[in-house]
């Protein structure tokens, strides 16, 4: 049975197709069939007027298999088909070459392209929305600062400790929700990382401002006071006025040390365009992993490893020989042996394909493109869908199977592997999302036994479970 949670959300979702959906059926048709070379544009459908195909896209959303959608699809058109999604004509691609190819095109073929109320939020200077040099400039910058040594220690460090702390509160019996514990521990320490804000209550108040933030990424495109944007855009203005404060501390304070954080590094590029506000807005944005991906990654590992008796106590195993070798030693583990632990990655990698946190990527062609005989006309939305690529049998054998021993053979850089998209917009945070999963799941396991709880996992309008992932713990001796 649906929620409200789910009725509510379908209500947005139905007003803004409405909306937009009439807009974009009103604009002059201009598709055309073919192009000059004979490229052809895919098969497919335009649905209804106005609403196009979005209702049996969100319906089969709100589904367990929202790739039900492409499926269909998939049998009547093939891998590439045509369709209209949200007022926007949208060609939508579950084949890994074509995929590889959108996602490694530059901005002269494709550029980002969100709904409105998330353009709206994340701003014109936002890395999730520009592009070029600077898009280029902020990613290589930030980027190199995630993979460092010095950010692997700290989050380790924090983490660790942070855990200790949680797990000590834990009483046998006790029935503990996943999804809600790595969310509170790696907020503050992402943000950390990022601004050098120390846990405590501005902290607090950031994450709470945050909250606000986010939930209006998929809201009514509609800006009035009272609107879910309009209040998501004062919460994100009340935190950019925290990290610029920030910022104007550190550059009046600069006694040339080791950078520490994100700012520290952005500030110290002499680039005009890396201004306050520019530095304040992508730190916000940057902080939606923190409060959403891995979190929820985390989650689901658990939900898997619950299911997969046999990958659990491999996992265990693997984590208390590491545990009983540096106890053994006298050593502290550091990050390099959390990303040692060769099966525990394997069952993260595992998680993320059949997870897929995120499920597609969007782009806008900004001119006329041929790939594989398809031609996509200029100005169309184009959606490399991911999840329907993690789950293909041509790619998986059993793809709704979780099997991390799959991964002892395969390469995770394949083209058929995308959970952190690909080309020059690959997520730069995604070794610091292992690395943190590996560290919760290492503590986890090694301390306590557990039962998972009845859950179950939604996919719309963003991967996570229902009911957070409750599990009922059991200290080891
Ligand atoms: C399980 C965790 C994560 C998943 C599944 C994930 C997935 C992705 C994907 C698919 C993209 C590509 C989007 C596109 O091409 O349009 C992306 C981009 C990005 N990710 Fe992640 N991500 C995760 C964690 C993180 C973390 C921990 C950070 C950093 C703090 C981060 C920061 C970013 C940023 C800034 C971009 C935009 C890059 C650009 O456009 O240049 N992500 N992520």
């Amino acid at each position: 049975m649906m929620t409200s949670f789910s009725w509510s959300w379908l209500a947005v979702a139905l007003l803004t197709t409405m909306v937009i959906g009439l807009h974009g059926w009103l604009y002059k048709r201009k598709g055309r069939g073919r192009s000059a070379s004979g490229a052809r544009l895919p098969g497919g459908s335009d649905g209804w007027p106005f609403i196009g195909e979005s209702l049996d896209f969100i319906s089969c959303s709100l589904s367990s298999k929202p790739e039900s959608f492409v499926d269909a699809r998939r049998i009547r058109y093939g891998k590439v088909f045509k369709t209209h999604l949200f007022g926007s004509r949208t060609i939508l691609s579950s084949d890994a070459e074509i995929n590889r190819f959108i996602l490694h095109s530059d901005a002269n073929t494709f550029v980002p392209d969100y709904p409105k109320s998330l353009m709206e939020l994340m701003g014109k200077s936002s890395i999730l929305v520009c592009n070029g040099a600077l898009q280029r400039r902020v990613h290589g910058l930030v980027g190199s600062f995630l993979k460092s040594n010095q950010l692997r220690g700290q989050v380790t460090s924090d983490l660790v400790r942070c855990m200790g702390e949680a797990m000590k509160g834990w009483k046998d019996g006790e029935v503990v929700l996943i999804q809600d514990q790595a969310k509170s521990m790696l907020f503050p320490i992402l943000v950390k990382g990022l601004t050098g804000l120390e846990p405590g209550n501005e902290m607090q108040f950031v994450r709470s401002q945050f909250q606000e933030f986010v939930a209006g990424l998929i809201s009514l495109p509609i800006k009035l006071p009272g609107s879910q944007l309009y209040r998501s855009l004062q919460a994100k203005k009340k935190i950019a006025t925290i990290i610029q404060r920030i910022i104007q501390a550190k550059r009046s304070d600069d006694k040339g040390e080791v950078p520490k954080d994100a700012i520290d590094i952005l500030i110290s590029d002499n680039n005009d365009q890396l201004n306050d506000e520019l530095i304040s807005d992508n730190m916000v944005d940057f902080m939606i992993p923190a409060e959403d991906s891995v979190p929820v990654l985390i989650t689901l590992i658990i939900k898997y490893l619950s299911e997969c008796p046999l990958a659990f106590r491999q996992m265990e195993e693997e984590n208390m020989d590491l545990k009983n070798r540096k106890l053994a030693l006298g050593e502290n583990l550091d990050w390099t042996d959390y990303l040692s632990l060769s099966f525990t990655q394997d069952v993260i990698s595992e998680s993320l394909r059949m997870g897929n946190i995120i499920m597609s990527t969007m782009r806008k062609s900004v001119r006329d493109v041929e790939i594989k005989g398809f031609f996509i006309p200029k100005g169309w939305r184009v959606v490399a869908y991911l999840r329907s690529l993690h789950l293909d049998q041509e790619n998986y054998k059993d793809p709704y199977e979780f099997c991390p021993w799959r991964w002892k053979e395969k390469d995770i850089n394949r083209s058929s592997f995308m959970p952190f998209g690909g080309g020059q917009r690959l997520c730069p945070g995604m070794d610091l999302a292992r690395l943190e999963a590996a560290i919760f799941l290492h503590h986890l396991v090694t301390n306590f036994t557990w039962v998972a709880e009845e859950d179950q996992i939604l996919n719309f309008p963003t991967v996570r479970m229902k009911g957070g992932m409750p599990i009922r713990v059991k200290r080891k001796n």
